[in-house]
Formats: structure tokens, sequence, C-alpha cells
């Protein structure tokens, strides 16, 4: 298998796109990462609305440039309301992004989960144990936390982009993303960014602003993996553990630029 490197002038092209368009995400995301998903988009130029009522959701997914669904803190009644904004976003021809916190175990989000891949998001991400979970190969990681490796759920990857038309990113020490034809690596980032709560949630809402964008949508999903990665890098040298790291990260996206990415 041919994994290809993404290339860092591309991961530039994607982030210039981002700062130009601004496109606006709406995030029916988890209680505990609403703020810093929020930051990480506005500090990367893009703009973020938590839009969650029934009625206002289906509505709003169709004015939004993307839609975000994580199912991190997911309820009977939360699930109604991603149900109907899915289903405005899919008519209106909003991208949407799944990210399938935890799927495996717990049946109320692993049900839902693959309901929702029947309406076809663009993109997937998640980590290595929720993407093996997805794909019916494993019952799920640590709750929140994968026990897999992401190369070990690279063929999960594959046959869920096969099967359902999207983008699918594993993340983990190294980013793998697939198309279920061509499949991109990123490497970088640092172990730090398991110990802060949100940074992948944070990336499946960066990948959801880049399905916002025109242009090769695996490059651009690759792309808000490698500005993750990079800003990630950049705030671990510049913070002396978890606490120092989400401000300082908040400021490398900020000032990201194409040379870093290159
Ligand atoms: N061991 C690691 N080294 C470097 N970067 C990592 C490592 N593990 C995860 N990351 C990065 O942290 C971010 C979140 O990924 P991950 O931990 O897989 O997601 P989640 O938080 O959903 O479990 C991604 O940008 C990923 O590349
Ligand atoms: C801790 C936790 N519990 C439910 S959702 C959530 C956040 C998970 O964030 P991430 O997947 O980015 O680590
Ligand atoms: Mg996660």
């Amino acid at each position: 298998m041919l994994i290809e490197t993404l290339c860092g002038r591309e991961a530039a092209q994607t982030l210039a796109l981002m700062r130009a368009h601004s496109p606006l995400v709406h995030c029916m995301t988890n209680d505990v990462v609403q703020g810093f998903t929020a930051n990480v988009l506005l500090a990367l130029g893009a703009s973020a609305a938590m839009v969650i009522d029934d009625d206002e959701a289906a509505q709003f997914s169709t004015m939004a440039g993307a839609l975000l669904i994580n199912v991190g803190t997911l309820t009977h009644a939360r699930e109604r309301a991603m149900r109907a904004a899915i289903g405005s976003a899919v008519s209106a021809g909003t991208p949407w992004v799944l990210d399938p916190v935890a799927v495996g175990a717990l049946t109320l989000r692993t049900a839902f989960a693959h309901d929702a891949l029947a309406l076809r998001p663009a993109a997937v991400r998640g980590n290595a144990s929720e993407i093996l979970a997805l794909a019916g190969a494993s019952s799920g990681g640590r709750g929140v936390d994968s026990t897999d490796s992401a190369l070990a759920a690279l063929p999960a990857a594959q046959a869920l982009a096969r099967r359902y038309g999207a983008v699918v990113a594993v993340t983990g020490e190294v980013d793998y993303l697939t198309d279920g034809e061509r499949v991109l690596s990123v490497e970088g980032g640092h172990p730090v960014m398991t110990r802060v709560v949100g940074t992948g949630c944070a990336l499946s809402a960066v990948a959801a602003a880049c399905c916002a964008l025109p242009g090769d949508r695996l490059t651009h999903v690759g792309a808000a993996c490698a500005i993750m990665a990079r800003a990630g890098e950049q705030a671990a040298r510049q913070s002396r553990g978890p606490g120092s790291f989400v401000p300082a990260f908040l400021d490398a996206l900020w000032s990201l630029n194409g040379e870093a990415l290159a």
C-alpha cells in the first residue's frame, strides 16, 4: 500500500483558504470541549456557533458552511436534534463531519453513529479505537481514549471510507487519512496533546471547517491534521505542561504560517 506524506505547501494553501473564507461551523459537540473548540476555530480564522435546540439546529445547519456532530456527551434529546440537523444539512448540501467519541461499548452513541454514517458524512475523524469500533472491528477503547495504534486502524478507516464515500481520518502518534483509495500520513504533534482534553474534538471541528473550503477534501482534512500537529509541537516547546499548553496552543494556531507548515 502506498502511503503519501501530506505536502507542507498544500497544508499552507488550506490554511490560507481558511483565513480567506472564514467558514462558519455549526458545532453540535460535547459539554466538555465547547469553549476550547470555538477558540481553536476562531484562532485559525474560522467561526463557530453551538446551536443545539432541535428546531434551531435544523435551521442553522442549512446556513452554516459545515456541521460538526460529536457524540461525546450524547443524550436521547441531543440525538433527536442531531438527526434533525444532519437531515437538513444533507438537503441543503452542507458538508457534515462525524466525531464518534467513545463509540464501541456504549449502546446509544454506537447505534446513532452507525445510523448517521448512512447519511453520508463528508468526513469522519476519530482515534484508532473509535474507528475500529465504528467499522465493527473491535468493541472500542478505554472511554474516550484509544487503546490501539492509528496504523492498526487504517484498514478499518479504508473500509469505512469506501463504504460511505467519506474521508476518514484516524489520529494518534501518526495520523492517517483516506478516501478509500489514497492514503495520506501526517506526522508530528506531541504526546501532551493526549493529556489535554479536547484536542481530538477540536481537530474534528477544524476538519469540518476544511470541508467547507473549495478544493480536494482529502488534502484539506489532511491539512487540518497538519495544522494541529504543527501548532501542538510549537505549543509544547513554549509551555511547561497541560495547563500552559492550552493558551500556547491557541497562540500557535493564531500565528501559524505557511513557512512553519512547509
Ligand atoms: N502520541 C502522540 N504524539 C503526538 N501527537 C499525538 C499523539 N497522540 C495524539 N496526538 C495528536 O493529538 C490530537 C488528538 O488525537 P487523538 O488523541 O488521536 O484524538 P482523541 O483526543 O479523539 O482521542 C491529534 O492532532 C493527534 O495527531
Ligand atoms: C472527556 C470526555 N468525556 C466525554 S466527551 C469528552 C471529551 C473528549 O475529548 P477528546 O476526544 O478530544 O479527547
Ligand atoms: Mg476524541
